[in-house]
């Protein structure tokens, strides 16, 4: 423990804390977080996928001193500025509905999700909204309103709110690995509700329930029945989205478009910025109505802007879909040592590994789990876990995080599971680290 973290034990909150382990940083280069003492750390997470060029980028670095050194303001609010309007049009082009769509600009993944919720029941007149239980999409009001995920369960719930089990081929619903039944099930929920639905969310690949990939088709189902209702599909790519996932976009793995697209972590490049991408029609429903002084500042949107040049001009999307499926094979190889590994799975750099303590009945494995990131993070690799039992190693390491450097973390974590399989992390360990 260092004094560093001594300190931020005396000194912040736990209300924002998510803790697994006493990682105090004091800088970071690359996919590297550096303590005190000089140690240089692996980050397989990214800050939860917000770094998503890694630490001190040149690209974000100058976009960032040149916007701050002459800022056009400090928000979108009351004054235009070109870095805000500039990162919206490309926005606007990398999406591939063509017609009206706009963008709203925010700090967070949650006040962008917040934001389409209160705009989709103002402009429609409809108050039901369809989710999935496991969904995260933020922890403000209105966002964990819209939520399902069990660390929210006690969360005000929107009006008319239909949770729906999100489809998840190693712990499928009704036992049905196609996702079918849970579209039988929104069927018949649609046809029983005397509450029109404004809005369906969907996080395309879902995270912090467990970094789940639905299964081949489902999403693009999804979307037909939903057209039917003419409820509008959101797709929240705050955590999978820009490239992550070998796509610009992860939907278009999925063969459909959304009618909104929220955005946000990575986008900033490890700076606050979201994005709303949906129709004029919601986007211009009102003024006034879903603001933040500090929304579309230039420097953010500047660094924005630089997160876009690099994924595209580093083709960081093709890099992804390469060193992910090199992490999924070496968790694949470390699955042949270690029994607790049950199943591997994502899409590029967006990695889950769900680790049970029985294969057979595939029982989560939590307190394992929880022991194996602290160990990883004593050995030199930082990741977290997520899941409704919490048992899932979620990977989302920097796009630019290099191939030496995942087979180092590789190394490293194979050690990890050694030392959690061989009871040689003490019980102990945990008591002041509480997780999800
Ligand atoms: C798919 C998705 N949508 C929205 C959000 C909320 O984003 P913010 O935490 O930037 O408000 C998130 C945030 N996820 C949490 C943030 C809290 C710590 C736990 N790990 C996450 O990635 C998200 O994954």
């Amino acid at each position: 423990m260092t004094d560093l973290y001594a300190r931020d034990e005396k000194a912040i909150g736990t209300l924002q804390k998510l803790r697994f382990f006493p990682l105090a940083a004091t800088g970071g280069e690359g996919s590297r977080l550096i303590e005190r003492n000089g140690r240089r750390l692996i980050d397989l997470s990214a800050t939860w996928g917000a770094a998503s060029l890694g630490y001190g980028h040149p690209a974000v670095a100058k976009a960032v001193s040149a916007a701050v050194a002459s800022p056009a303001g400090a928000s979108i609010l009351s004054a235009s500025n070109e870095p805000a309007v500039a990162l919206a049009e490309r926005l606007l082009q990398s999406f591939p509905a063509k017609g009206d769509q706009k963008v709203w600009f925010g700090h967070s993944g949650s006040d962008a999700n917040e934001t389409v919720f209160r705009a989709v029941t103002k402009a429609t007149g409809r108050k039901g909204i369809i989710a999935f239980a496991g969904a995260y999409h933020g922890c403000t009001t209105g966002s964990m309103a819209v939520s399902g995920h069990s660390v929210q369960a006690d969360a005000q719930k929107a009006d008319g709110l239909i949770l729906l089990p999100y489809p998840d081929p190693y712990r499928p619903y009704q036992g049905d690995p196609s996702g079918d039944a849970v579209l039988a099930l929104l069927k018949e929920r649609l046809q029983n509700t005397s509450e029109p639905v404004a809005a369906a969310f969907i996080e395309p690949i879902q995270s912090d329930g467990g970094l789940i990939v639905p299964p081949e088709g489902f999403l693009r189902k999804f979307a037909e029945i939903c057209r039917e209702h003419q409820i509008l599909i959101v797709c929240d790519e705050v955590k999978v989205g820009l490239g992550r996932t070998g796509k610009l976009h992860c939907f278009e793995h999925e063969g459909f478009v959304p009618d909104i697209l929220t955005l946000g972590k990575g986008l900033g490049g490890g700076l606050p910025l979201s994005a709303v991408i949906a129709p004029a029609s919601i986007l211009d429903c009102a003024s006034a109505f879903a603001m933040q002084t500090l929304h579309g500042n230039p420097v953010c949107c500047s660094a924005g802007l630089a997160v876009l040049d690099t994924i595209e001009g580093e083709s960081l999307a093709d890099a992804a879909e390469r060193k992910g499926e090199r992490l999924r094979e070496g968790f694949r190889q470390l699955a042949a040592r270690h029994p607790l590994i049950g199943d591997v799975r994502g899409r590029g750099l967006a990695c889950g590994v769900e680790l049970v303590s029985d294969r057979e009945t595939r029982t989560p494995a939590k307190r394992e789990t929880a022991k194996l990131v602290y160990r990883a993070y004593e050995l030199g690799v930082v990741l977290y876990y997520v899941g409704m039992n919490s048992n899932v190693l979620e990977l989302t390491p920097p796009l630019t995080i290099s191939e030496a450097e995942i087979d180092d973390a590789l190394a490293v974590l194979d050690q990890a599971f050694e030392d959690v399989e061989q009871a040689r992390v003490d019980e102990g360990v945990l008591g002041r680290f509480a997780g999800w």
